[in-house]
């Protein structure tokens, strides 16, 4: 919420407010704009301010080309060699046209480049997503996501659910999670599990696990995270707590990972049920997100019964208000959970309000390499 009281009478503004509100209005005019693309010095500022409302208005498209990209394997199939158009179109299934079309589009948004001799190789942004599963998997994952968002306003204004993407996430509108069939939760644990390598890295090198006997997991999906946990600290007994129907793939997933006899497989309902005790570490990964806020402070305060005094709990998830990601929390998620009718993005200093309102002490924030992927926060069950 804004400063402005119940009655929607809004404070003076700061001088900085102020200075701001002179340089928009002035920008709303069209005269000035004029000026200001043609005078030298407000020039440069002029063209990326209309890059960037072109990039806006753009966006859609540059997904498409994207999810084309992905679709016909274009990445794998030059990190094996650059091909020219003649020798790639068939590969594609397009013709030579088609193909030049398409990888005109994807050398412009720096995911293929063209050779001096003709032929396409990988650009740096396409180069990224060779044998990265998880990123190809939300991108064909979002296809869901554009179909909800075809009309904003109505999503907006509507009551939550009867979208794609609530009925994908099968806990996110039901009345109990904890009797979701297991055809219902495969699809969105095989994104989780596909997407959940590049975060994992990220946590692994930011934290370390090895200081912790006992490693519990919540929500933990298929086990992948924990699975990764476990080979940077061998000696600690892993838990994983998740839908009963979760749990079964993450017991046979463990099972088959060698991780049976050290891992212990908890299936419930994280809003009703008590979580296991024993673990001096709880981990929630990517899980905060999806709640809205009583639910997520009843898991904290649930988290911290569960935890004996100088236990801890770790969070990490993208978040509100990354510097210089500003648009994936707000913009990105703010809309991705409007339209799986659950949850919002929280910035850190939230979370750690949540967390010491559920009886945590010391929360502190840890660096990871990329934020946007990921942000890491920590705290401590106090004494009593
Ligand atoms: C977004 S996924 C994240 C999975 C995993 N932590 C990861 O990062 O890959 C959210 C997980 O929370 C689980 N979950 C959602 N609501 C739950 C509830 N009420 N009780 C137990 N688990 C729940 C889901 O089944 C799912 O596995």
């Amino acid at each position: 919420m804004s400063g402005a009281d119940a009655l929607g009478t809004v404070p003076a503004p700061s001088w900085l407010d102020r200075l701001r509100g002179l340089r928009e209005a002035l920008a709303a005019r069209p005269g000035f704009r004029r000026w200001a693309a043609r005078f030298p010095l407000t020039r440069p500022l002029a063209r990326r301010h209309a890059r960037a409302l072109f990039d806006l208005c753009a966006g859609f498209v540059y997904t498409q080309v994207l999810l084309a990209c992905v679709r016909l394997r274009v990445f794998a199939i030059l990190a094996e060699a650059p091909l020219a158009t003649m020798a790639l179109a068939p590969r594609l299934g397009l013709s030579a046209e088609a193909t030049e079309r398409l990888m005109g589009a994807a050398a412009s948004l720096r995911l293929v480049a063209r050779r001096r001799d003709g032929a396409w190789m990988l650009g740096p942004l396409g180069a990224a997503m060779v044998g990265n599963d998880g990123i190809a998997a939300m991108v064909e994952h979002h296809a869901m996501l554009y179909a909800d968002l075809a009309d904003p306003v109505a999503l907006l204004r509507r009551p939550r659910g009867g979208t794609a993407l609530a009925d994908y996430w099968a806990y996110a509108g039901a009345e109990a999670p904890g009797a979701v069939e297991a055809a219902r939760v495969r699809d969105y644990t095989a994104l989780m599990a596909a997407s959940q390598p590049m975060v994992a890295e990220e946590v692994l090198a930011a934290y370390r696990f090895d200081r912790h006997r006992c490693i519990l997991d919540v929500g933990g999906g298929s086990g992948a995270f924990l699975a990764a946990v476990a080979r940077a600290a061998p000696r600690s007994a892993l838990m994983l707590f998740d839908l009963p129907a979760v749990a079964e793939v993450a017991r046979e997933r463990l099972a088959a990972a060698g991780l049976g006899a050290r891992s212990t497989i908890h299936g419930g309902d994280f809003t009703r049920d008590a979580l296991p005790q024993g673990a001096d570490l709880v981990t929630l990964v990517r899980i905060l997100h999806d709640h809205d806020d009583a639910i997520a402070q009843g898991l904290l305060r649930r988290i911290r019964e569960a935890l004996p005094s100088g236990g801890r709990i770790l969070v990490a998830e993208p978040m509100a208000g990354t510097p210089g990601a500003e648009p994936m929390g707000e913009a990105y998620f703010g809309f991705y959970l409007l339209a799986m009718g659950r949850g919002r993005p929280r910035r850190a200093e939230e979370i750690m309000r949540m967390l010491v309102a559920a009886g945590f002490v010391r929360p502190r924030r840890l660096r990871t390499a990329t934020p946007l992927l990921t942000q890491l926060v920590i705290a401590d069950a106090g004494q009593g």
